[in-house]
């Protein structure tokens, strides 16, 4: 019988419930108790529900109440001075280490007053994991036994689990330096780890563990030598360490031959690759196996939403049987399943036809074990054909096929994605249009979303006021924050998005060719958990979804209004993506799309739009190469395609944030303006590589995630910072990225300083 295995399963629960008690456990509405027994049936749920749908391997220790890297940092004591010395218990060291901890002190606990440590994306997906950060000083040691604990948990309910922690090298290498130790490479202090590494093997071991995952993501990336050599130095320690269960070395989201080299022989029992995402790795892989180690196939999705094709993946694993026999397969998820929504069975409101095409983390269960069933010659010929029948639905029907867009993408040509002139003769001609001063003001788009906001649009989604009354409500939202920065003297104003509910999701509502689930929550980071839209078609807009708001605010002021829209990667990126159409396609079809939008607010006498593109750095390919060039051309061209039907005078700009992003990655974009968020980079080399771009940028110049308000002389000292390297009359000012998370109080504050400073730059700038 070839196993079937699940690398990972959502932990927060089929109704969010373990936001809804961390965040309860945070503002001191529950104790530990409480949140530990969420926790605890949050695990014995998931660890059930796949012992009942008959899945042979489940992990244990892919629970957690922040972040599983945040968690080992924990077990292993890699934690800065700055959290240890408030004496916290564990869990609220490992939450002020995930999100920071401000209290003020109490007759029983002292003050605490310490920020997070770094948060970045896991890889290209949208979770976000806590970077370990590691000093001089840094000891390790086993610091508690979660893994063992939960082990034990999983036995106890009669459950044999294989518990799964991130590897060392991925551990160390996905890590950083602290502030006091930045000569610190964290790869070198692998032979420290390594011990510890080892005592927790030996743990699981004597607890009953046969075999244990241990995640090496990293070699999908592109690796140092040093970090290469590391594998070997790392399992060959292991391997001779006394009493350990079997390893499984697992690698997941891209393609692991560039460094095959590196684990080709490494002591260990099997190995797991992504056959979902890299398909083309696979004799590859195979052949550099050892005659005793297992394959583990990763073929069904954890990072999407559609039913795998069952034709598809068990013609897959036979060639895998064919290769290596039964005994060393194993069918398996390509990661954890942590990127999908847990249960199909709660979307009520989902259409029947669409819902038949999906598959969740729940359903994903189901469909492993049927592939290893179909493969191990059991009668699954009713699942077979249920499946055949779904896959064929979704093939053929009118949702999915749009003839019209299909051959619009086919005929775009070089036209369709080059503005009129190039951007000097585009520059002369809008300064004559707009007469902006030097350094502009302006804002990202969004203003304080606050709980009036919420009230009023929850009331009209469920039909307790009239379109008309809405309406007539947003109106006099768009008329305070124009009013407002008309007071404050910002120079090219926005309307202040007061009518989305996500910069995504309002979009994808009024495009053809989205479907939208009702509780289907993915974990971003932390208890905060995002709803994807899902690209289920060819993409088209059947009528303009910004203008009204757009025209009415440009109606009431006599100052430059920016439209504002979401451009074709983000809104690709923050959905679901389809898997039977390149995403170059969904791009392209994205692009005209919004060119569409584009055209009709300049029509309409909107002469300053925006279009948002922060998620295009995360689209990048995990590596350099063709891929990744293929990637910047496509995601440069959406955008074109959008933006480049209006005339020269219109201005058109764009906006980056949550990334380092490469100044070389953008140009192609060819936008007039483009803010990003920058408040945060102190390199002036890295400030440096931003005067050669070509057109002009706002660099952001405080940050919105944080409430508070930098004064006149920050804000002016910040600027002389930047114009030391970067020139005057390519320099806007503003924000890092929208105010919606903000309150009034702070946003008031802090533009008007803001303004005040571009002020004072304009005054000496005018003297000399
Ligand atoms: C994450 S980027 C956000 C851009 C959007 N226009 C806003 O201001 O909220
Ligand atoms: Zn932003």
């Amino acid at each position: 019988m070839v196993q079937s295995s699940v690398l990972g399963f959502p932990r927060i629960g089929a109704f969010r419930e373990l936001k809804k008690t961390t965040e309860a456990y945070w503002s001191g509405k529950v104790g530990k108790d409480e949140l530990f027994k969420v926790g605890k049936e949050i695990r014995e749920n998931n660890w059930k529900l796949q012992k009942a749908a008959g899945v042979d391997v489940i992990a244990s220790n892919d629970f957690s109440y922040y972040d599983q890297v945040l968690d080992l940092s924990l077990l292993f004591n890699a934690i800065p001075e700055r959290y240890t010395k408030y004496e916290l218990d564990p869990i609220d060291t490992l939450f002020a280490m995930g999100r920071g901890l401000q209290r003020k002190a109490t007759d029983s606990e002292k003050a605490v007053d310490v920020t997070a440590l770094e948060m970045v994306k896991w890889f290209d997906s949208n979770y976000h994991y806590v970077r370990p950060t590691f000093s001089h000083s840094t000891e390790f040691k086993l610091n508690g036994q979660k893994p063992v604990d939960e082990y034990l948990e999983a036995k106890k309910l009669g459950i044999e689990t294989r518990p799964v922690v991130v590897g060392p090298v991925s551990y160390l290498f996905l890590g950083k330096a602290d502030k006091d130790s930045l000569d610190l490479e964290p790869i070198s202090l692998l032979e420290k780890i390594l011990p510890v590494y080892a005592e927790l093997l030996a743990k699981l071991s004597a607890a009953g563990a046969t075999s244990v995952q241990i995640d090496e993501p990293i070699l999908v990336l592109d690796l140092p030598e040093k970090v290469q050599a590391a594998f070997k130095t790392a399992y060959e320690y292991l391997a001779n360490a006394k009493n350990i269960p079997k390893l499984v070395v697992a690698s997941y989201f891209g393609d692991v031959r560039p460094n095959l080299a590196s684990i080709k022989g490494l002591p260990v029992h099997c190995f797991h690759f992504d056959f979902v995402r890299a398909p083309e790795q696979f004799d590859e892989v195979v052949a550099a196996l050892t005659p005793e180690q297992v394959l583990s196939v990763g073929i069904i999705d954890g990072r999407n939403i559609w039913k795998a094709d069952f034709s598809e993946a068990v013609a897959f694993v036979e060639k895998a049987i064919a290769a290596l026999g039964k005994e060393r397969v194993i069918v398996a998820t390509s990661s954890s399943l942590l990127h999908t929504p847990v249960d199909l069975t709660n979307e009520k409101k989902l259409d029947s036809e669409i819902k038949n095409w999906f598959s969740f983390a729940t359903q994903k269960l189901d469909e492993v074990v049927v592939v290893a069933k179909a493969v191990s010659g059991e009668d699954v010929k009713e699942a077979l054909s249920v499946n055949a029948a779904a896959i064929k639905s979704r093939k053929e029907s009118a949702i999915t096929n749009d003839a019209a867009v299909q051959k619009k993408v086919e005929s775009i040509d070089e036209k369709l994605s080059s503005r009129a002139a190039a951007f000097p003769e585009r520059l002369a001609a809008q300064k004559e249009k707009f007469n902006l001063p030097l350094f502009p003001t302006t804002t990202i788009g969004s203003f304080p979303q606050t709980k009036d906001i919420r009230i009023n649009r929850n009331k009209f989604t469920k039909g307790e006021i009239t379109a008309e009354q809405y309406d007539t409500f947003i109106k006099s939202e768009i008329e305070k924050v124009v009013r407002f920065q008309e007071e404050i003297g910002l120079d090219v104003l926005v309307h202040g998005e007061p009518e989305r509910n996500d910069m995504v999701q309002y979009f994808g509502e009024q495009l053809k060719g989205f479907a939208f689930t009702t509780n289907g929550w993915v974990q971003s980071y932390g208890s905060r958990y995002v709803r994807p839209p899902v690209v289920v078609g060819d993409v088209s807009r059947p009528h303009a979804m910004s203008v009204k708001e757009s025209v009415y605010a440009q109606s009431i002021t006599k100052k430059a209004m920016k439209g504002m829209l979401t451009g074709p990667i983000t809104v690709l990126r923050w959905s679901f993506p389809r898997n039977d159409v390149s995403q170059k396609v969904q791009a392209l079809q994205l692009g005209l799309a919004l060119r569409d939008e584009v055209n009709d607010l300049e029509a309409a006498g909107v002469e300053v739009i925006q279009v948002d593109e922060p998620a295009i750095r995360e689209g990048l390919p995990l590596r350099s190469g063709q891929e990744r060039s293929d990637y910047l051309k496509y995601a440069a061209e959406s955008f074109r395609i959008a933006t480049s039907g209006v005339k020269n005078t219109t201005q058109i700009h764009s906006h980056f944030c949550y990334s380092d992003l490469d100044p070389n990655h953008i140009k192609a974009l060819d936008a007039d303006v483009v803010s990003i968020e920058f408040s945060k980079k102190d390199d002036p080399n890295y400030i440096q590589e931003f005067s050669n771009y070509p057109n002009h940028i706002g660099l952001g110049l405080f940050d919105i995630h944080s409430p508070r308000i930098p004064s006149k002389e920050e804000f002016i000292a910040r600027i002389g910072e930047i114009l030391k390297v970067y020139p005057a009359d390519k320099f806007w000012v503003n924000p890092d990225c929208g105010l919606k998370t903000r309150g009034w109080e702070e946003v008031r504050a802090s533009l008007t300083n803001m303004v005040e400073a571009a002020k004072t730059y304009r005054e000496k700038y005018a003297q000399n």
